[in-house]
C-alpha cells in the first residue's frame, strides 16, 4: 500500500514568531495570568525556571539515546507499537507514516517495569530513569494545570485543581513518548536506511557546532514538490492535535517542531533543551469550553543532526467524564460547545482516525459561541 504523506506545500507560509516564554519563578498570580493568556492565544508556550532537575532530564535522554542507537533488530524486540511499544515510521493504525522512530510508554509503573525488559540491557536502570522523569514532568504538569485553574478563576482553585486531579488520579492514562528523527542529510555512506547512525550524540559532542543555526533557515528555501522526498523538509511527525489534557515536551537542541496557529501558517519553535514546551490538549480545550486552544503542530525531520523529543501526555483515567466546566458557561451567550464524553470514548474516536483528522469536531454541540459566531 502506498500512503501519501503530508508535505509542506507552496501555499504554506512560515511565520517568524517566538512562543511566549513563561518564567515559573515569578509571582504566582502573574504566572497564572500569563499562562491563561498564552493558552487562549497560542495553546503553546515555553516554561523556564521549572523545578525539574537537570540530571533527571539528562539521565532520561541518555537512556533514550541508548535505545535508539541499538540495531534495528534489537529495537524491534520492544515493538510493535500497539499502541505502546517501539514503532518505526508508522504512526497509529490508520496509515500515517513519517521519518520518525519512537517508543510509546504507558506511565503506569507495572507497565514500565515489564516493557523495560525488552527495551534495555539494564532494565532496572531504564525503569528508574523513566520513573524519575515521569514523576518530575507530571509534577510540572500538575503545577501548570493548577496555575491555569487559578488564572481562569474556576472554583476549587486551591490545588489540586479540577484539571490536575485528573492526572494525579492513580488510574490516570498518561503516556510518555520518545521520538527520534534521524538525520536525513547524512554522510554519503553505504547504509541503506536513514535510521542508521552509529554514534549517539552527547552534550559534549561539539562536532556540529557550526551548523547551530541551520534549522532556523531551511524553512525559507522550500523546494516544493508534492512528495516526501525533499530532503530539507520531510515530515517526521504529521500535523495533529494532542488528544490529552496537557503535553510537556522537551527536545534536544535540534529544531523541527512547528505549530499552526491558523490554517496554512506554520511557526517554527526554536529548540531549547533547557526549557519545556507546553501545549493544551483536546480534553483541556473541551473542559475550558474552547477558551484554551489545542493547536495543530507537526515535526519536520530535516536536519543534519538527529532530533530527539520526549513528550509527556497528561491524560485522565479512562472512565473520567469530561464536560465543559459549568463555571465557564453563560447560558445563551457561552453555551456548551462540546458534549460530555469519557476519556475512553474520546480515545476510541482518536484511534479510529488519521493523525490530521479533527477529533474534537466529533464531540461538538450544535451551539456556537456568540463571540465567534
Ligand atoms: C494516528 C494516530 C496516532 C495517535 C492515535 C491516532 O489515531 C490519532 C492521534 C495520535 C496521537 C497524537 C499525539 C500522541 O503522540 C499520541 C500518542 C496520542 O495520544 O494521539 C498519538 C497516537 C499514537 O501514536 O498512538
Ligand atoms: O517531536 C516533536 O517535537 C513533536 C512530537 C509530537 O507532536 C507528539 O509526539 O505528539
Ligand atoms: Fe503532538
Amino acid at each position: 500500500m502506498v500512503v501519501a504523506t503530508q508535505v509542506p506545500t507552496q501555499s504554506e507560509k512560515v511565520k517568524e514568531m517566538e512562543l511566549p516564554i513563561i518564567d515559573l519563578s515569578i509571582e504566582r498570580s502573574k504566572v497564572s495570568n500569563l499562562i491563561v493568556q498564552a493558552c487562549e492565544e497560542f495553546g503553546f508556550f515555553k516554561v523556564i525556571n521549572h523545578c525539574v532537575p537537570e540530571f533527571v532530564i539528562k539521565t532520561m535522554e541518555a537512556e533514550s539515546w541508548g535505545f535508539f542507537s541499538k540495531p534495528g533488530s534489537e529495537k524491534q524486540r520492544a515493538g510493535p507499537a500497539n499502541p505502546c511499544g517501539y514503532g518505526s515510521k508508522t504512526i497509529g493504525f490508520n496509515g500515517d507514516v513519517g521519518e520518525v522512530e519512537y517508543l510509546l510508554l504507558s506511565t503506569n509503573f507495572q507497565s514500565i517495569s515489564q516493557r523495560s525488559k525488552t527495551i534495555s540491557n539494564d532494565p532496572i536502570k531504564f525503569r528508574c530513569a523513566v520513573s524519575s522523569y515521569i514523576e518530575e514532568v507530571r509534577g510540572l504538569a500538575c503545577e501548570i494545570l493548577d496555575l491555569m485553574a487559578e488564572g481562569l478563576g474556576v472554583p476549587h482553585t486551591t490545588p489540586p485543581s479540577v484539571f490536575s486531579s485528573l492526572i494525579r488520579d492513580v488510574d490516570n492514562d498518561s503516556l510518555l513518548r520518545l521520538n527520534h528523527y534521524p538525520p536525513l542529510i547524512k554522510d554519503r555512506d553505504t547504509s541503506p536506511s536513514p535510521f542508521h547512525h552509529t554514534h549517539a550524540p552527547s552534550s559534549t559532542n561539539n562536532l556540529h557546532h557550526h551548523h547551530h543555526h541551520h534549522n532556523y533557515h531551511h524553512h525559507h528555501n522550500h523546494n516544493n514538490n508534492n512528495n516526501n522526498n525533499n530532503i530539507n523538509n520531510r515530515i517526521g511527525f504529521g500535523e495533529h492535535t494532542d488528544p490529552q489534557i496537557l503535553t510537556i515536551l522537551r527536545s534536544n537542541d535540534v529544531g523541527g517542531l512547528q505549530i499552526s496557529p491558523e490554517d496554512g501558517v506554520w511557526v517554527p519553535v526554536s529548540p531549547d533543551p533547557n526549557t519545556f514546551c507546553v501545549n493544551v490538549g483536546d480534553v483541556l480545550q473541551a473542559m475550558t469550553n474552547g477558551r484554551f486552544v489545542s493547536v495543530r503542530h507537526r515535526a519536520l525531520a530535516n536536519s543534519n543532526k538527529p532530533r530527539m523529543s520526549m513528550a509527556y501526555f497528561g491524560a485522565p483515567p479512562l472512565h473520567s467524564r469530561i464536560t465543559p466546566l459549568p463555571e465557564l458557561l453563560i447560558p445563551g451567550f457561552r453555551p456548551a460547545l462540546y458534549m460530555p464524553f469519557t476519556w475512553a470514548e474520546y480515545k476510541k474516536a482518536a484511534y479510529s482516525l488519521r493523525l490530521s483528522d479533527s477529533r474534537l469536531d466529533l464531540f461538538r454541540t450544535q451551539e456556537r459561541d456568540v463571540e465567534t459566531a
